[in-house]
């Protein structure tokens, strides 16, 4: 361990001999600290959906011996983060609410509660406003977003992705939709089913955000923690979700999940890879069962990871936009568009993407591309993945981004004013060996999620090694951070990855824009981390002020963000 040269951390899943302990988010993540060549490091449990300490800063070695007096203390800090309403006590508020007189219906807009009569004068201070049906019909527009641009800033879809999402769904059939952090999508379907004579949809919304649970009943909203497959609801929430995922006759589910941009794919991949297995497991009659449908809502450059975990899903060019999101906005050129793009087990070809918004189908591929998505015939795709025209370079015989040049001595295309002559991508990442490259590296084994294979075991739930050779760059530029200790150091790179929108943000209100932004140019953001390496999901190596001051580090691996500047 002490010898350890730590590359940074990567979560350890279904290798635990033990229950991981809870913090108020359910059952925490084990990680576990990657060192150069796959030397074990030592592992740690941390909350799996704060990446903030001031929202959670549960920390855990994982042979550390606690005390009764640390458990107990760490129970009740749970028990007082617990909502101050059961779900159950929500629902009959809510059967009180409705039946009141409209003058009656107030919402503490500084509590984010439906008010009972007898709430209102303890509520006296706060500032109140009336709630009309309509509202109450779509609590998305009444509950301002959360704004914790760490854990669960919540961008919501605009009226365009959601009616696309929606009208895509009932045209290939699908009666059920379970929507995983799609609260915009679910209130759409319950609005539809309210104000149209057509075949009702159902939708179960699982969120993490308890204040729908005021909106919904038991059977439409279960509060749930997507990192951790954690359902907070116990045995009745278990049992709303199992009786969802049953089909009866004529029925056809469908999952729409739209997680937080900063979170950890590995942990998401699970938890969906979970779902689709507790629908398999209603659906086997001994016949091939296959997977449950689904739709992962994530940005374009996790295309290689989430392709890594779960192989099924294909990436389609439909750019999603929100609504309070000022940068990830449909339709604008070049860098303003946004980078969000669903991926999906669903044959692409059946996905009909709209013509009028600049969408065409290419026969070759068999699916619909964006306009500028032009169709190679050498290499025989539609090859863009950020929406600008992609060239074919005849020498690395592949289709680059077009701000990429071929540089001669490096014998790649790469941005010009790349590090020329740097041998960084020779070789590989995991054990540093010349002879292969980390993809076919034999001290590596896979992430992927999916149906038990013969001896029981998950295929590929093991996910270690991707541990990564720093540069020589990386290592000069890790020496001008400050090196921090212990838990701190570990959480810290830990939350590095979710740092980004904080620091965009910065730069945002600089720039007088607010929210985070990712620029699909720059496959991270105007601000990230540039040339930092992740791990798995995890950043790892250095943190730098701004994309102007590393303008060498662009190579490109699975591991790392491409920066096309
Ligand atoms: C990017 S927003 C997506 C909202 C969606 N575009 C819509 O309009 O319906 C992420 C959603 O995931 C939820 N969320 C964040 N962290 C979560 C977690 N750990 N488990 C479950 N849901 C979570 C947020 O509350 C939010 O609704
Ligand atoms: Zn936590
Ligand atoms: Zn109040
Ligand atoms: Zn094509
Ligand atoms: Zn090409
Ligand atoms: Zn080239
Ligand atoms: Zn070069």
């Amino acid at each position: 361990m002490e010898n350890c040269e730590s590359l940074g951390i990567e979560l350890i899943l279904h290798e635990q001999d033990r229950p991981a302990p809870s913090c108020p988010h359910g059952p925490t993540l084990l990680f576990e600290k990657a060192c150069v060549g796959g030397a074990k490091g030592r592992r740690f449990y941390a909350c799996s959906a704060c990446r903030d300490r001031k929202d959670c800063n549960f920390f855990q070695w994982e042979d550390e011996k606690v005390s009764e007096a640390r458990l107990l203390a760490r129970e009740q800090e749970n028990k007082s983060k617990m909502p101050t309403f059961t779900h159950k006590e929500y629902c009959a508020r809510l059967k009180k609410f409705t039946s009141l007189m409209l003058h009656e219906k107030m919402f503490c807009v500084e509590c984010e509660l439906l008010l009972l009569p007898e709430e209102r004068l303890a509520h006296s201070s706060h500032r109140l406003s009336e709630v009309t049906s309509v509202q109450l019909r779509r609590p998305s527009a009444l509950l301002p977003p959360l704004e914790n641009k760490k854990s669960n800033a919540q961008y919501l879809f605009t009226d365009r992705s959601a009616h696309f999402l929606l009208e895509t769904l009932l045209r290939l059939g699908f009666t059920k939709v379970l929507c995983v952090g799609t609260p915009r999508l679910h209130e759409l379907i319950m609005l539809r089913n309210f104000e149209t004579k057509e075949k009702p949809m159902k939708s179960l919304l699982l969120d993490i955000d308890i204040r729908y649970a005021q909106f919904y009943g038991q059977r439409e909203f279960c509060h749930y923690n997507m990192f951790n497959h954690h359902l907070f609801g116990a045995k009745a929430s278990r049992d709303v979700l199992q009786g969802f995922l049953c089909e009866s006759e004529g029925e056809r589910l469908v999952m729409v999940a739209d997680p937080p941009f900063g979170g950890l794919v590995k942990p998401l991949a699970n938890s969906f890879s979970l779902l689709s297995q507790a629908w398999e497991a209603q659906h086997s009659n001994g016949g091939s069962v296959s997977e449950m449908p689904m739709i992962w809502i994530f940005p374009y450059f996790f295309e290689p990871r989430i392709v890594e975990c779960l192989p099924s899903l294909k990436m389609l060019d439909y750019q999603v936009d929100y609504e309070n999101h000022p940068l990830y906005k449909h339709g604008k050129s070049g860098r303003k568009q946004s980078p969000v793009r669903l991926f999906t087990n669903i044959c692409p070809k059946d996905l009909v993407l709209p013509k009028e918004e600049g969408y065409r189908f290419c026969s070759l591929c068999q699916r619909y591309v964006w306009s500028l998505n032009k169709h190679c015939s050498k290499c025989n795709v539609c090859p863009s993945k950020d929406g600008r025209e992609w060239k074919h370079c005849s020498i690395c015989e592949k289709c680059v981004k077009p701000s990429w040049k071929h540089c001669g001595s490096c014998s790649r295309c790469t941005l010009p004013d790349h590090p020329c002559g740097s041998k960084t991508d020779q070789g590989c990442f995991n054990c540093g060996s010349l002879a292969h490259k980390r993809n076919s590296c034999p001290q590596r084994e896979r992430t992927k999620f999916g149906k038990k294979g013969k001896t029981g075991k998950k295929m590929g739930a093991v996910v270690k090694a991707n541990a990564i050779r720093k540069s020589g760059a990386e290592r000069k530029a890790k020496k001008a951070v400050p090196k921090l200790q212990g838990p701190a150091v570990l959480l810290q790179s830990l939350r590095m990855p979710m740092c980004w929108p904080v620091m965009v943000a910065v730069l945002g209100a600089v720039l007088g824009a607010c929210l985070p932004a990712l620029a699909p140019g720059c496959d991270v953001s105007r601000n990230h981390i540039c040339g930092a390496r992740v791990q798995g999901d995890i950043m790892i190596g250095l943190m730098l002020p701004s994309h102007d001051s590393v303008q060498n580090l662009n190579r490109t691996s699975p591991e790392r963000y491409q920066c096309s500047k």
